[in-house]
């Protein structure tokens, strides 16, 4: 996997757009330039059914009209269903080493907290690690506390062949310093989804993660 595909990935659910047109806000994200796309349609509000499916296959055909990887949260079965480009599961998803055998090929990201799931990651045949929550998070209801960035840099410094994205609370102000301390890329939800100018935000942060 190109490790440059983690420099601004943009996460998002309908439910994290304020009244605004999800599609709308991922197209402008998209024009701005994000480097991947996560589907993340989860929790109070998300869409469900057939009109769930609908949703994620706009949402996968605007990634494929600008040439950005789409990567399914949680939802292996709907990866699969979608051949997305890739799927990003957490502790209390699917096993790792067990989605990594359905989806050979794609791009497979796991969420870590500690030394050992970065192993079982590793060894599971994980393409990237999410680290996080770096800052407090408002869009993930069950998150952990904030680590902070040192967990963030023994990581990258244990293991810098691992592509590493960090996750938690970041926007245009902290994400330099993410960056600096040695992750390959930022994932943002609220300050990119809930921003004004979408195109404008995602210009300014690739201008610093770059
Ligand atoms: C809980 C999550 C943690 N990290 C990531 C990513 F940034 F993609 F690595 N995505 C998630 N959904
Ligand atoms: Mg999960």
């Amino acid at each position: 996997m190109n490790r440059n595909i983690l420099n601004l990935y943009f996460i998002m659910g309908s439910q994290n757009c304020g009244n605004a047109d999800p599609l709308h806000v991922l197209e402008s994200a998209l024009k701005g330039g994000i480097s991947c796309f996560q589907f993340r349609e989860k929790g109070e509000g998300a869409r469900q059914g057939e009109d769930y499916i609908k949703y994620a296959r706009s949402c996968q055909n605007l990634c494929k009209k600008y040439g950005v990887p789409f990567i399914v949260n949680d939802d292996v079965r709907l990866a699969e269903e979608l051949q997305a480009d890739g799927v990003h599961v957490g502790q209390d998803d699917e096993l790792a080493q067990h989605v990594r055998v359905r989806m050979p090929g794609k791009i497979l990201g796991v969420s870590v907290h500690t030394s050992e799931e970065v192993v079982s990651a590793i060894q599971a045949g994980a393409d990237y690690i999410g680290v996080g929550p770096i800052y407090e998070t408002k869009s993930k209801a069950d998150a952990k506390p904030a680590a902070g960035l040192s967990f963030l840099t023994k990581i990258v410094t244990e293991y810098p062949e691992l592509p590493i994205v960090g996750i938690g609370g970041i926007t245009i102000e902290n994400a330099k310093r993410v960056i600096e301390a040695g992750a390959d890329g930022v994932s943002i939800i609220s300050a990119i989804s809930q921003a004004e100018d979408v195109q404008g935000t995602v210009k300014q942060l690739l201008n610093i993660v770059k």
